[in-house]
């Protein structure tokens, strides 16, 4: 084990990658060492706030980096193969945002990359380090609930930013708004349900404030069947204010029940509760640090950083990256066909 910083590059200073710049700033063990961003304007204010960083206008020219060890990338989704192939080819570790790609090919191609140059892989699924959501899990696994039976992860929320140039508001690069913000909630609901084997179908149904513009969802409901019975209730609104999650998972023998509100997704200043029934009484769990994505991104930071150091297992791979990508997939062909989808048709 080395005690030298983990050097990263980060390419894209968007919104969120603003964010990761701040995160890996903040992290023991992790330096910020190039960043890669498209316009001027962001190349001059990456320029202005990191004065040490080497700042890039073509993110090839920071994968051509000899020196980097992980490089993050945070740009809009349909630049996240061509983005994370040439980090993969170039030889280096990987912390890629969700959703890991927009289609299986991609997902695949990015793997066999990985594979091929052994290079480590994480996904920007936070959620999972989560204090509340990472200590819901935890009960769950411990038999709290005993078996787990039935997940509900419901998002009330204000519309989506645009994003640079309104990319998150045409299909052709978002991909699909399933990808956005419910792809964190499948994930989440997989995780809670595993001890009941894997999602295998999926009904899902949607509709649009905007009459022209059926593939932006506003409301989104999904249900998902794992293998050993149980299912999962995925929803959320985008035609709401503020921001407003909860999860409430049932088993055998009792129920969790957590929740988050914020001004927005990005606060410091959440309020959030973790509830139980372990089928003797209700308690409150006691959530011993804030939680929200802004805490979730710096351990995100710190937990690949601890990968590359010691080899602790990173909180989200590639293989379940893909999942989420496979189950948003099959939502969507389930939204317009009305069908019930398998989501082995997916993920093979
Ligand atoms: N895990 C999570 O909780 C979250 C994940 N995300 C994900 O992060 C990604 C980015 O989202 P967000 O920050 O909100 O989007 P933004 O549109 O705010 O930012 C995207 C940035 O990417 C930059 N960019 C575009 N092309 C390139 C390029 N070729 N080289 C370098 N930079 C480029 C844009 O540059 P310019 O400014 O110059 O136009 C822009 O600054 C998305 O995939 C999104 O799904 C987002 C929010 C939260
Ligand atoms: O977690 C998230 C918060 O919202 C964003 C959209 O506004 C998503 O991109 C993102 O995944």
């Amino acid at each position: 084990m080395s005690d030298r910083p983990v050097r990263f590059g980060l390419i894209g200073l968007g919104a969120w990658g603003q964010h990761h710049a701040n995160a890996i700033t903040v992290t023991d063990g992790a330096e910020l060492v190039a960043i890669a961003a498209r316009s001027d304007a962001s190349v001059a204010a990456a320029k202005e706030k990191y004065p040490d960083a080497a700042v890039y206008n073509d993110y090839r020219e920071l994968v051509a980096r000899e020196d980097l060890d992980f490089v993050d990338v945070v740009v809009p989704s349909h630049l996240h193969h061509a983005v994370a192939t040439a980090v993969l080819q170039a030889g280096k570790h990987l912390l890629l945002e969700k959703p890991m790609g927009v289609s299986m090919e991609e997902c695949d191609d990015m793997i066999r990359i990985a594979n091929q140059h052994d290079r480590l892989f994480a996904v920007g699924h936070e959620l999972r380090l989560s204090s509340m959501w990472g200590k819901a899990k935890e009960l769950i696994d411990e038999g709290f609930i005993g078996d787990p039976l039935y997940a509900l992860v419901e998002l009330s929320r204000n519309p989506y930013r645009q994003g640079a140039d309104g990319w998150r508001y045409d299909i052709d690069r978002v991909g699909s708004w399933i990808l956005e913000e419910p792809i964190h909630f499948f994930d989440l609901a997989r995780w809670y349900l595993e001890r009941s084997g894997q999602p295998e179908r999926i009904y899902a149904t949607a509709n649009s404030r905007q009459p022209g513009r059926p593939e932006l969802q506003d409301n989104f409901s999904a249900i998902m069947h794992f293998s050993g019975g149980s299912y999962a209730v995925v929803s959320q609104t985008l035609a709401a204010f503020e921001h407003h999650q909860t999860a409430k998972i049932t088993g055998t023998k009792g129920a969790l029940w957590a929740s988050w509100s914020g001004a927005q997704d990005r606060t410091r200043h959440p309020t959030f509760s973790l509830r139980g029934f372990d089928g003797n009484e209700v308690v409150t769990i006691p959530i011993d640090k804030p939680t929200g994505e802004l805490f979730e991104l710096e351990d995100q930071v710190a937990r690949v950083v601890q990968a590359h150091r010691s080899g602790v297992p990173l909180h989200c791979t590639a293989e379940d990256g893909r999942w989420s990508v496979a189950m948003c997939l099959a939502a969507e062909a389930s939204v317009r066909s009305g069908n019930i989808v398998s989501i082995g048709d997916y993920i093979g």
